[in-house]
């Protein structure tokens, strides 16, 4: 569905992805994992045609959107959601504007329907009646559950995440992941989630991608990655813990 070819990023000499290649299944929801800065966020930002690579091609149903002009790219992201690190509501708007957002920039929905949509979607992810609200009057798992909503509002193809549970004490972490997989089980949407946080990778996703020194030095689905002898990619898994220091400390 979504594939990446022979794509490379680079800022100057600084090569940030060198020369990768992805391919995303219909329906799976895969875990891209990394060292800060790798290029995590800088994949996503590729499929939802924010960013051009230096080199290579981003195919979506076979379409490369490298060569896509702003309106065709307009398009595409019609069929994408994004929820971004830090959740990025408007900070303006209230809780249902912010979720019918996407609605009025592409739709000709009439406020009736939107309204019902947004309330939908709110229902969805868990939040009612809170569309007069603010989004500085939320706390941060219910401003990350916004930004699902509003991500789902228009019944996306590809849910993209940028660190969802970033920031969020352990208990809203796992809300955040059983939502998560629950949008694929409701929407049977594909996704894609950009994380540091290993549980949430491991509990939500069908596969796992490791990306180190601007390549994938692993794309495995879970199991085998769990049980991978890439002694780096196992000490990541370990929260870079060495094979000794890993025994039980509590
Ligand atoms: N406009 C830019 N100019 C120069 N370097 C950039 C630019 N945008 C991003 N970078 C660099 O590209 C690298 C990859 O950034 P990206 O945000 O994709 O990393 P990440 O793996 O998502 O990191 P994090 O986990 O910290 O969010 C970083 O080192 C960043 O400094």
């Amino acid at each position: 569905m979504i594939r990446l070819r022979n794509v490379t990023v680079a800022y100057g000499d600084r090569v940030i992805l060198d020369n990768i290649n992805l391919d995303i299944h219909q329906g799976e929801t895969l875990a891209i994992l990394g060292a800060s800065g790798s290029g995590k966020s800088t994949i996503l930002r590729l499929i939802i045609g924010l960013q051009k690579p230096t080199k290579g091609q981003v195919f979506f149903h076979d379409e490369d959107i490298t060569t896509f002009d702003e309106e065709q790219l307009t398009a595409v992201r019609r069929h994408m959601g994004m929820v971004f690190q830090y959740s990025a509501l408007f900070d303006s708007m209230t809780v249902g504007e912010n979720v019918a957002f996407g609605l009025r920039q592409h739709t000709k929905d009439d406020e009736a329907t939107i309204q019902r949509i947004v309330e939908e979607k709110l229902h969805l992810v868990g939040l009612e009646g809170i569309e007069d609200m603010m989004p500085n009057d939320l706390s941060g798992g219910m401003k990350k559950r916004v930004s699902l909503a509003r991500a789902i509002a228009l019944d996306p193809q590809v849910i993209l995440y940028d660190e969802p549970t970033a920031g969020l004490d352990p208990l809203r972490c796992m809300d955040i992941n059983r939502l998560v997989v629950s949008m694929q089980k409701q929407i049977h949407a594909t996704s894609v989630i950009v994380t540091h946080d290993m549980d949430s990778a491991f509990y939500v996703a069908d596969r796992l991608a490791y990306l180190q020194d601007g390549r994938f030095r692993l794309i495995a689905d879970k199991k085998t990655f769990a049980h991978t002898d890439d002694e780096e990619v196992q000490r990541f898994i370990h929260g870079g813990r060495l094979p000794e220091e890993r025994g039980d400390s509590l």
